[in-house]
């Protein structure tokens, strides 16, 4: 053989060692391996600030404006908004009242006893729970004329709200800090699924298009929605090929983080309700029935009483006489008085008359509860947009916050835009997500209406309403 020819042949198996280290190189890094041993890495704390077993935060309507995130492209076009009796919300279901809620055991302590520091003149006697008699309605059932309240007066029948005579019994509240902390594990329970076999995708080494597949079906499963887990796999994506993630506490910080930052910590979540100068702050519930109004009403009543506020309750929900006796219920076991109007009663008069008394009292805050047993999109828009308006004749409605039941997933988002094509919603409450699996509504509801989800229902036990925290509830999904 020539020199000529060995020349070239050991210049062809150069190239061939060359491009064989460049495709190894290209190879590895498209792979992840898991390699136990390396100490696990620090997660960097982007959750704004939000800790785990914080308690509720309150601030002043017209003070803290929530930056509104832009609302998302919606996901699901199809379908009519569910609302009212055509809703697919089981609304009809057996109710339980709160008297058939076995309360938490009193808490003995540190946390001071809620009762006494806040509504003045109301003793604290054992918890009983004996159903209160419920007095007449005392709101004149009067429909409101929208123009007739210009010069707004307070009712001739003055709206006496329940007096604190009947309503001896008085309960202890569990206290409001760390409630996400002591209901988490109703959370980890239903959720954690999604989380352990999110880690296990990722975690599994060689993620192929398949895998990524994978990981996309999971979220979708989980409710998380289509322009949301898009977002989350691109940002998987990028920064698992980029920073190199290798172990398993890796994958699981940067998953943690990618999901956090998906939630938006950085909205404002405190609860509008501190009072103005001159008066009450004014919270308005709405949402299809049975999705929990009632009920978050009551808890939030409590809550407020165990920061110290005077609270009183407007039953609007009209539609259902038994509604407004829960709710009263609710307000005598913390000391709240009740303003509420006969069955069927305009339920904007019945808000008015609530919010009238609020003021002449000097109430901290006052709480109305709405109906969402319309027939159609148009029935809502006329009712909940009149009572919002007639309220606001005698002052603004700091918070409106939108109930929706976590278990239903798609059709609570149907729900939701309705209402926020209605009421410019400035928060939800997510009931319903001890019993439900599916927690990524979460993210979901958010990116669609814009706006945060400020409380989560995790039970019906009078004190099972806890401030959503993004990185505690991530922790919870992924176990
Ligand atoms: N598991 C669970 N149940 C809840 C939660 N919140 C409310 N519920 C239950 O949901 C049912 C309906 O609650 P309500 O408060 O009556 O619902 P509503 O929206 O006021 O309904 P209407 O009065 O018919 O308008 C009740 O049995 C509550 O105990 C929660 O966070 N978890």
């Amino acid at each position: 053989m020539t020199a000529e020819a060995w020349i070239l042949i050991a210049a062809a198996a150069a190239i061939l060692l060359i491009a064989l280290v460049v495709g190894f190189v290209l190879y590895r890094r498209r792979q992840i391996s898991l390699t136990a041993t390396k100490a696990p890495t620090a997660v960097e704390d982007r959750s704004g600030g939000y800790k785990a077993g914080g308690g509720f935060s309150f601030s002043q309507g017209g003070t803290a404006t929530a930056p509104r995130q832009p609302v998302g492209e919606r996901t699901d076009v199809d379908g009519q908004p569910g609302v009212g009796d055509d809703a697919a919300v089981p609304r009809d279901a057996p109710k339980r009242g709160i008297t058939e809620i076995r309360l938490p055991d009193p808490v003995v302590d540190e946390a001071t006893p809620v009762a006494e520091k806040s509504a003045p003149a109301v003793d604290k006697p054992a918890p009983v729970a004996s159903e209160p008699a419920v007095s007449e309605p005392v709101v004149e059932d009067r429909a409101v004329e929208e123009p007739l309240v210009e010069e707004p007066k307070l009712p001739t029948a003055p709206a006496t709200p329940q007096s604190l005579d009947t309503a001896p019994t008085i309960d202890e509240i569990a206290p409001t800090e760390g409630r996400l902390d002591r209901l988490r594990g109703r959370l980890s329970r239903s959720q954690s699924a999604v989380g352990k076999s999110l880690l296990g995708l990722l975690g599994g080494g060689d993620l192929d298009e398949d895998s990524w597949e994978e990981v996309e079906d999971t979220l979708l499963i989980a409710d998380l929605g289509s322009a949301v887990t898009t977002t989350v796999v691109a940002a998987l994506r990028e920064r698992m090929a980029t920073r190199n993630v290798r172990t398993e506490a890796e994958v699981r910080a940067l998953l943690r983080e990618v999901l956090i930052e998906a939630l938006h910590p950085e909205l404002d979540r405190s609860i509008r309700a501190l009072p103005h100068d001159d008066h009450p702050s004014i919270l308005l519930v709405v949402g299809v029935n049975g999705t929990g109004k009632t009920t978050t009403t009551g808890k939030l009543a409590r809550v407020l009483v165990a920061d110290g506020r005077r609270v009183l309750l407007g039953a609007a929900d009209t539609f259902r006489a038994a509604a407004a006796d829960q709710l009263q219920t609710w307000g005598e076991r913390v000391g709240a008085d009740t303003v509420r109007g006969k069955e069927h009663a305009d339920p904007a008069s019945v808000a008015f008359d609530a919010v009238s008394k609020g003021i002449e009292l000097g109430v901290d805050v006052v709480l109305i509860d709405t109906a969402g047993r319309l027939h159609t999109k148009t029935g809502l828009m006329d009712e909940l947009g009149k009572v919002k308006r007639v309220i606001e004749k005698r002052a603004t409605v700091d918070e409106v916050l939108l109930v929706l039941d976590a278990t239903i997933g798609q059709n609570g988002l149907m729900q939701a835009r309705v209402f926020a094509d209605v009421v410019a919603i400035s928060g939800v409450v997510l009931t319903k997500l001890d019993g439900t699996a599916k927690g990524g509504i979460v993210f979901q509801v958010q990116h669609e209406l814009g706006v945060p989800v400020k409380l989560v229902g995790l039970g019906e036990g009078a004190d099972d309403l806890a401030p959503f925290e993004p990185a505690a509830f991530v922790d919870a999904l992924l176990g």
